[in-house]
């Protein structure tokens, strides 16, 4: 993408599509050494993607969108196929958790993270737990992703023809804990640009997100009812997602509702 390109499609403030440089026009400290390109994917909407491409992009780019149109509907189907076998292991009807998000908006983000001449003082991306409820990644052959398990970071080293699968925060809340989110990050190198694709599912954003009644016994609930849009514009106004999100925004949306239960 030439730079003429990235600033017709730079990301507009609030809104989460288009192409943004570290970040810098929401954070002023900690910026990702990254470059980020994202749109929606809705199966409802069989052109949305190519119609993004061609009216942020223009029309030369309107092969590329069909690929990634293409590309996006295969990862909905993938995640929807993913999202069966976890309701198996929950012992809950197979068709559970598709007929929750079938009719979502997912996020689709196309990362590049340039060389860096000092790599141990950056970060392509922080530390963090995705906020959405499953995150497909198809990453390169550069490596930079790294996983955080019983106090240590991984490497997550890139297999040819192989995805990286991981639960996000969304999920955590529907299995009312049971699931934990990865805590995941992105780190960079001194010779070699790395990309890699992050297709985000995530449930329409009006849909309430609770547990299945029988992961909840007696009402015991880990987190309060609240829709996608609740988590979503709190991740864009209030909290630069990381890996305490999901408590912050617990802790945010019941401040919010004594707020209006006191007032
Ligand atoms: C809902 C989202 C917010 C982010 C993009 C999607 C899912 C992952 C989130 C993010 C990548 C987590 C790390 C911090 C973040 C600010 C980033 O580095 O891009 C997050 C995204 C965002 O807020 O734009
Ligand atoms: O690029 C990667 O390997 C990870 C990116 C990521 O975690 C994200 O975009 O949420
Ligand atoms: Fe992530």
């Amino acid at each position: 993408m030439t730079l003429s390109n990235k600033l017709r499609a730079q990301r507009k403030p609030n809104s989460l599509w288009g192409h943004s440089i570290a970040h810098n026009a929401r954070f002023s400290s900690k910026l990702p050494w990254k470059e980020t390109f994202s749109f929606g994917y809705h199966e409802n909407s069989p052109d949305s993607v190519v119609g993004f491409f061609k009216s942020t992009l223009g029309m030369d780019f309107e092969p590329a969108g069909k690929v990634y149109q293409k590309y996006c509907e295969e990862m909905k189907k993938l995640a929807l196929s993913i999202t069966e076998l976890l309701a198996i292991s929950l012992g809950l009807d197979r068709s559970y958790y598709r007929e929750f998000f079938e009719d979502g908006c997912s996020i689709m983000r196309c990362n590049s993270y340039p060389p860096c001449q000092e790599p141990s003082l950056v970060l392509g991306t922080g530390p963090h737990c995705d906020p959405t409820a499953l995150t497909i990644l198809h990453q390169d052959q550069v490596g930079g992703l790294e996983v955080f398990v019983n106090d240590k970071w991984y490497k997550v080293r890139p297999r040819p023809h192989a995805l990286v699968v991981n639960i996000g925060d969304t999920f955590v809340a529907l299995t009312n804990g049971v699931y934990k989110s990865c805590l995941h990050r992105a780190v960079v190198n001194r010779h070699s640009e790395r990309r890699s694709l992050a297709f985000f599912l995530c449930p329409r954003e009006d849909k309430v997100v609770a547990p299945a009644p029988k992961l909840a016994p007696g009402g015991s609930r880990k987190y309060p009812d609240f829709t996608w849009s609740d988590l979503l514009r709190f991740t864009q106004r209030h909290y630069r997602a990381d890996q305490s999100t999901l408590p912050k925004f617990t802790e945010w949306l019941l401040s919010l509702q004594d707020r209006t239960l006191y007032s």
